[in-house]
């Protein structure tokens, strides 16, 4: 199978620094990857530089099969299909669940205009079945202000969705959440990844065995090995540097 997101020989420099040192990764189409690795292994780097926000200084990022990521600008890329959550969330708080979609799904015109242009049909039942995907459609017309952690971070993933990307990729999604809303995220996840490639960052170790479908750890600016979590956790050289001996 040919994959959606191919990285080969990636290099980032940060004025001398290299946090990349050759990246080699292929990503299958819906498939839920989880990328792990000690703190400043490269892996908010690397979805840095899938994203555009920050440029490879070698190297290729193809996705699917025939677009190279590496020249072309941030707002392209989300273009061609590829959405990036960051870790904090950036929803409107004073607007409602309903209104912040409203904005992610008609991106480039004034908020204004945004809110006050009729809404079709179709782009009402869109907002609303992506509210239920996250499940907010109760909590639609409260305050985002007012929402719990989890439920603001559910609302930036919606926000994402809506734009229909073909790559999602997620910076520790579970950040800060309680236990409940860490398995709701999960079970999220999974449903993203029937329609969806997931790239997810995390470090926490039970959700990466719960949901993973493929599991890649990073060291040092490259990928250290890839499998599925079994595989990780018997590794040793993964044992050596993150892991730890009982792992
Ligand atoms: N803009 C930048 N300028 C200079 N160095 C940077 C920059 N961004 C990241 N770095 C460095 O690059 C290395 C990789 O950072 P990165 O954030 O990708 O690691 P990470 O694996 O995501 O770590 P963590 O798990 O702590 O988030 C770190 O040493 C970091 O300090």
């Amino acid at each position: 199978m040919k994959p959606i997101l191919s990285c080969r020989n990636v290099m980032v420099d940060f004025s001398g620094f290299k946090a990349l040192q050759g990246v080699d990764l292929d990503v299958q189409n819906k498939e839920v990857l989880f990328l792990i690795g000690p703190n400043g292994a490269g892996k908010t780097t690397l979805l840095d530089c899938i994203c555009g926000k920050t440029r490879a200084s070698s190297g290729q990022i193809l996705f699917e099969e025939k677009i190279e990521l590496s020249k072309l600008p941030e707002q392209k890329i989300v273009q061609e299909g590829i959405a990036r959550k960051f870790q904090a969330p950036s929803i409107f708080l004073h607007l409602t669940p309903f209104e912040n979609l409203e904005i992610a799904m008609k991106q480039k015109k004034s908020l204004l205009s945004i809110l006050l242009a009729k809404m079709t049909q179709v782009q009402h039942e869109k907002i609303e079945a992506i509210l239920k995907k996250v499940g907010l459609f109760e909590d639609r017309h409260k305050l985002a202000g007012s929402l719990s952690h989890g439920q603001k971070q559910w609302l930036e993933i919606g926000m994402q969705l809506i734009q229909e990307p073909t790559l999602l990729l997620l910076d520790e999604p579970i950040a800060g959440m309680s236990g409940e809303e860490r398995t709701k995220t999960g079970e999220l996840i999974k449903e993203i990844a029937k329609e969806c490639t997931v790239v997810v960052v995390e470090h926490d170790m039970e959700f990466v065995r719960n949901f993973s479908s493929k599991v890649v750890v990073m060291h040092e600016g490259k990928v250290l090995c890839q499998g599925s979590m079994k595989d990780i956790q018997e590794n040793e050289e993964v044992k050596n540097v993150y892991l730890g001996r009982s792992g």
